[in-house]
């Protein structure tokens, strides 16, 4: 459909990645396929441990010593002035990701702005630095730009700013740096791991509104991970859900919100507070997800799925198709399954939300 139109700055293919630990390999991504379109915001969610972190860290090229890429390719499109240029990241070193892509074509925003910031530098070096070691701008001209930065992040004083250190800045403020040092080189791509939860509720949203705002000024494609439902509402336009190193189920986020079809995903929606902000949830997804030091029989989601049919035990189900941008990992979506709905409670949770979005 449209997509086919549109511009792909992200695609990963077939990705598997595995840990060696002490306890034997451990392969947390086991196949991953996902893609990321220009000027368009990519939310992957899902539990703690599902792979989100070591998902992002492979594109970034700082997956820790022990990790192995067994299959795959990440590949990514920038411009060069006229020119585009499409990589796998996967073929780069360490060193080479330094050089040439991280906080230069990629930029990342972690959840802690004070583990990103240097507290012996000031915040104008700071946003200077990157400008001057990836294009050798000159000082002048990084200065200019970094206050332009500022500006644009919502700091305002922005010279006087300059000359702060970290310390002198409230969190929010912080983040707000952070978020200027990493859109200093132009980057294409911004990745937000969790950037808000470390800041209270006001700071967060208004942090959410200026990296859509900075979007909507740049044109910059983002990706977020995080397990917070409410900020995927608010911020994105494409959903991954994941589960045990996989996509279980990908759309966009009307697809995700008020027509998932993933028992796991019916399982992360009931568990959000409503909406309404009572802080009732329909439910919680019993058990925890599967030790991956073991091989997975069938359906790694099967031992937590109160739908689970007999074949989920034996055979991992494939991606089935709902629409052109609607995927879905399971079982229930096969034509011969027996008719399963989700939970009544969450219908009408989700119809109760579809008729207050009109
Ligand atoms: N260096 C490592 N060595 C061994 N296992 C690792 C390593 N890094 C991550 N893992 C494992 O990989 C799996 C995925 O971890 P990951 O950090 O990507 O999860 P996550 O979804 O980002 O969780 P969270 O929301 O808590 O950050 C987990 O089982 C984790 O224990």
């Amino acid at each position: 459909m449209e997509n086919n139109k549109k511009e792909k700055v992200l695609s990963i293919k077939d990705l598997s990645i595995t840990f060696k630990t002490s306890a034997g390999e451990v392969n947390v991504i086991r196949g991953m396929n996902l893609s990321l379109y220009k000027g368009e915001t990519l939310a992957i969610v899902g539990e703690s441990g599902s792979g989100k972190s070591v998902t992002v860290k492979a594109i970034m090229g700082i997956l820790s010593n022990n990790g192995r890429i067994d299959s795959g390719s990440i590949e990514f499109t920038y411009h060069r002035g006229k020119d585009e240029i499409k990589e796998d990241l996967l073929k780069f070193s360490k060193k080479e990701m330094r050089k040439r892509i991280n906080g230069k074509r990629i930029s990342m925003v972690f959840q802690d702005p004070m583990t990103s910031l240097n507290p012996t530098m000031t915040i104008g070096a700071q946003i200077m630095e990157g400008m001057i070691y990836h294009y050798n701008t000159s000082k002048k001209e990084a200065y200019q730009k970094a206050v332009s930065l500022l500006e644009l992040v919502g700091i305002t004083n922005p010279e006087k700013r300059m000359k702060n250190y970290p310390h002198q800045l409230s969190g929010g403020m912080r983040q707000r740096v952070v978020i200027a040092i990493a859109l200093a080189c132009d980057p294409e791509l911004l990745i937000c791991d969790e950037p808000t939860t470390a800041l209270d509720v006001t700071i967060q949203s208004k942090i959410l509104e200026l990296i859509k705002d900075v979007q909507e000024k740049t044109g910059i494609s983002v990706i977020y991970i995080t397990h917070d439902l409410g900020v995927v509402a608010k911020v994105a336009d494409y959903v991954a859900v994941m589960y045990a190193g996989k996509i279980i189920e990908k759309g966009t986020v009307d697809e995700i919100f008020y027509e998932p079809k993933h028992p796991y995903t019916w399982g992360l929606l009931s568990a959000m507070p409503d909406l309404n902000c009572n802080d009732d949830k329909l439910y919680t997804i019993p058990g925890s997800p599967p030790n991956l030091l073991h091989r997975i029989e069938g359906d790694s989601f099967a031992p937590r799925n109160i739908y689970a049919l007999n074949i989920d035990f034996r055979k991992e189900p494939p991606m089935f198709r709902i629409t052109d941008t609607h995927y879905a990992s399971t079982w229930l979506l096969h034509e011969n399954a027996p008719k399963v709905e989700m939970p009544a409670e969450l219908r009408q949770r989700i119809d109760y939300m579809l008729k207050e979005a009109r």
